[in-house]
């Protein structure tokens, strides 16, 4: 069964070129036609630490693949999280009955597939591998990570077995009855390491340096308790256990896991945020209102005010703008809310 994978960046790339390797039939839709040329002509490189490796790639704009009128069968959607719903509805007509589409992103896109697809063609993903993409045909994978596949009911089907046989071609992918849990927990995670994307630091900073540790606690458990009151068990992954930041703080277990996290990144060639690259690097818009902004507002739902989450949509959105520098004085105004608020 073909794999078409829409979005050939850090994540569609690391992934593909590694199902490529293990002998799956995988195709690239991209909507960069130049890294597409580039995938088409020289191969697609992943480039990690020590290593790199070329496979032959097949690649596709949008309107080449619409105008191939290829069929499409399990898609791999790995695209920001604002552009999913665009990317997927071109290709919803080309879908076989039994097609589906998995959300190879961080957020909760699944809700936003569904609405596109339906409900029972949408399958979950969870996934915290670091990658980015450098330059035509050419992706850093920057640091392994685990990957989850789960179906939003909570139930481990054949195709989600299925899924996970296919992805050991990348890694040591698992099935999960609790996709929710990993993704709400990755939200909490994600959280913090956005507050992380407001300043120019690299991120295993935040986690060795204890006195930086309160506000990050304080804008994970924001998250964590609107994970909860939708009745969701986050779970734990890659040195990131958030039953120790939430619903009760146990240090000295907490602050041991964070040097233990910050000792994980400093081994990976990525340091930063794809948030932080879309800032400082790409010069673009980031995904973070599509992520935050559902947190905020099922918060919101609970009776919760959500004050950290939203100052810190306002930085990013601020930086984005222009508005703002990126900078330290960020978790300065980020810490003096955590005060306000009572949370920590
Ligand atoms: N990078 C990482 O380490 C991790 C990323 N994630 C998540 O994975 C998802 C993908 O991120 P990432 O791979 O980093 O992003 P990238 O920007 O590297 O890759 C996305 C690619 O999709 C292309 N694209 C955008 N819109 C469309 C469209 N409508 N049709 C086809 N292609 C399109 C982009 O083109 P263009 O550049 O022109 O926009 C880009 O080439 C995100 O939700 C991210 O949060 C999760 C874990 C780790
Ligand atoms: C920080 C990271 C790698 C965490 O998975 C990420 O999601 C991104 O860079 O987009």
């Amino acid at each position: 069964m073909t794999i078409t994978i829409i979005g050939a960046g850090a994540i569609g790339g690391v992934i593909g070129a590694y199902l490529i390797r293990s002998g799956e039939e995988v195709v690239f839709i991209d909507r960069d036609k130049v890294h597409v040329d580039a995938m088409n002509k020289k191969g697609l490189t992943i480039q990690m630490k020590d290593d790199s490796f070329t496979v032959e790639a097949k690649a596709y704009t949008i309107e080449e693949f619409l105008a191939a009128k290829l069929p499409v069968e399990t898609i791999f959607l790995a695209v920001k999280a604002q552009h999913t719903k665009e990317a997927i509805e071109p290709f919803k007509p080309l879908m076989k009955p039994d097609s589906y589409v998995v959300s190879f992103q961080n957020g909760l896109c699944e809700y936003d597939i569904a609405e596109v697809v339906g409900a029972d063609r949408t399958v979950g993903c969870f996934i915290n591998l670091f990658a980015d993409y450098l330059e035509p045909g050419k992706i850093e994978y920057g640091g392994v990570g685990s990957l989850y596949i789960g179906e939003t009911d909570g139930t481990v089907s054949e195709r989600v077995l299925d899924l996970k046989e296919r992805l050991q071609g990348w890694g040591e992918a698992k099935a999960t009855d609790n996709i929710f849990g990993y993704l709400w927990s990755k939200l909490a995670y994600g959280a913090m390491l956005t507050a992380t994307a407001t300043t120019n630091e690299e991120i295993a900073g935040f986690f060795a340096e204890p006195k930086l540790h309160p506000v990050l606690n304080a804008v994970g458990t924001e998250v964590l308790r609107v994970a909860e009151k939708q009745g969701i068990t986050a779970e734990p992954f890659d040195n990131w256990n958030p039953a120790l930041l939430y619903p009760h703080k146990k240090e000295p277990e907490l602050q041991t896991s964070y040097f233990q996290l910050a000792e994980r990144l400093r081994g990976y060639t990525k340091t930063r945020t794809g948030i932080w690259r879309d800032l400082a690097v790409r010069k673009r818009k980031t995904e973070v209102p599509q992520q935050l902004n559902p947190v905020i507002q099922i918060g919101e739902e609970h009776g919760l005010a959500m004050p950290l989450t939203r100052k810190l949509l306002s930085l990013i959105q601020e930086i984005e703008n222009g508005k703002r520098e990126m900078g330290m004085d960020n978790l300065r105004e980020l810490e003096a809310v955590m005060q306000e608020s009572g949370i920590s």
